[in-house]
C-alpha cells in the first residue's frame, strides 16, 4: 500500500504546529520530513521543539532533512540526505553509523545504480525524483515511472516518489508500485487548507 510522506513548506509560519496538526490528523500520515533549507542551527532546533512532538504524539515519525547529527541530539526520527549531504557528512558508511537505528533516506535522483549502491550501504528507503514539474525546489533530475516499476519488481527496500505531485497525477507512481509519495506544494497550498490537502490524496492511496 502507498502511503503519504509529507515535507514541511519551504517557510514555515507562525501557526505552522497548528497547520501540521490538522495536516496529520486528516491522515493517514506515514511522515513529517522538516525541510528548512535557509535556517539556521537555533531556528531549526526551536522548529524541531515545536513540531516534532506534534508529529510523535500521532505515531508519525518526524525525519530531518540534511542534519543526521542534528537528528539525533534532538530526538528525530531519522534523517533524509541527498548526494551532497552524503558527501559532507563522511559517505553513507558514516551516515549510517551516526544515525546508529534511526531511519536514513537517501536522495536517488534517477538513478538505478546511486539507489542500489544506497541500498547495499543501509538506507532505509530510497528517493526517486522529480517525476512532475514542481515550483518548490529546482530538481536535479526529472525520473521515469518505471524506475519505480523496476525497483518494487527487484528490491525490498521502500522507495518514495518525490516531486510535483498531485492528486490528480498519482496514479501512475502508485501503480507502478511506488511505497510513498512525498508531497509538499499540493498539501500546504491547497486553496482549502493543508487537511484538505491530505484528504485529497485518500482515494489515490487506499
Ligand atoms: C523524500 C525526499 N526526497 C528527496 C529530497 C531532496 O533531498 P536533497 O537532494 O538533499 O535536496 P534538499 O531537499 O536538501 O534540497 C528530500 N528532501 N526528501
Ligand atoms: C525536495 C524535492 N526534491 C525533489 S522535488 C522536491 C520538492 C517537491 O515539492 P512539491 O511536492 O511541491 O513538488
Ligand atoms: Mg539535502
Amino acid at each position: 500500500m502507498t502511503e503519504l510522506y509529507l515535507i514541511t513548506p519551504p517557510r514555515l509560519g507562525p501557526d505552522f504546529a497548528d497547520a501540521l496538526a490538522a495536516a496529520l490528523d486528516a491522515g493517514p500520515v506515514a511522515c513529517i520530513q522538516l525541510r528548512l533549507k535557509e535556517a539556521g542551527a537555533d531556528e531549526m532546533r526551536r522548529a524541531i521543539d515545536a513540531l516534532r512532538p506534534v508529529a510523535q504524539s500521532r505515531g508519525v515519525a518526524f525525519l530531518l532533512n540534511d542534519d543526521p547529527r542534528l537528528a539525533v541530539e534532538t530526538g528525530c526520527d531519522g534523517a533524509h540526505l541527498g548526494q551532497d549531504d552524503l558527501a559532507a557528512h563522511g559517505g553513507l558508511a558514516r551516515v549510517r553509523r551516526v544515525l546508529d537505528g534511526l531511519s536514513l533516506g537517501i536522495t536517488c535522483h534517477d538513478s538505478r545504480h546511486l539507489a542500489m549502491e544506497a541500498a547495499e550501504q543501509g538506507a532505509d528507503y530510497v528517493a526517486f525524483g522529480a517525476f512532475y514539474p514542481t515550483g518548490t525546489k529546482e530538481p536535479k533530475a526529472r525520473a521515469d515511472v518505471e524506475i519505480l516499476r523496476w525497483w518494487s519488481e527487484l528490491m525490498e527496500v521502500p522507495c518514495v516518489a518525490i516531486g510535483g505531485i498531485t492528486p490528480g497525477n498519482a496514479a501512475p507512481l502508485v501503480e507502478a508500485g511506488a511505497d510513498f509519495l512525498a508531497v509538499v506544494g499540493a498539501v500546504w497550498q491547497h486553496p482549502d487548507g493543508p487537511a484538505a490537502g491530505v484528504r485529497a490524496f485518500r482515494a489515490e492511496l487506499a
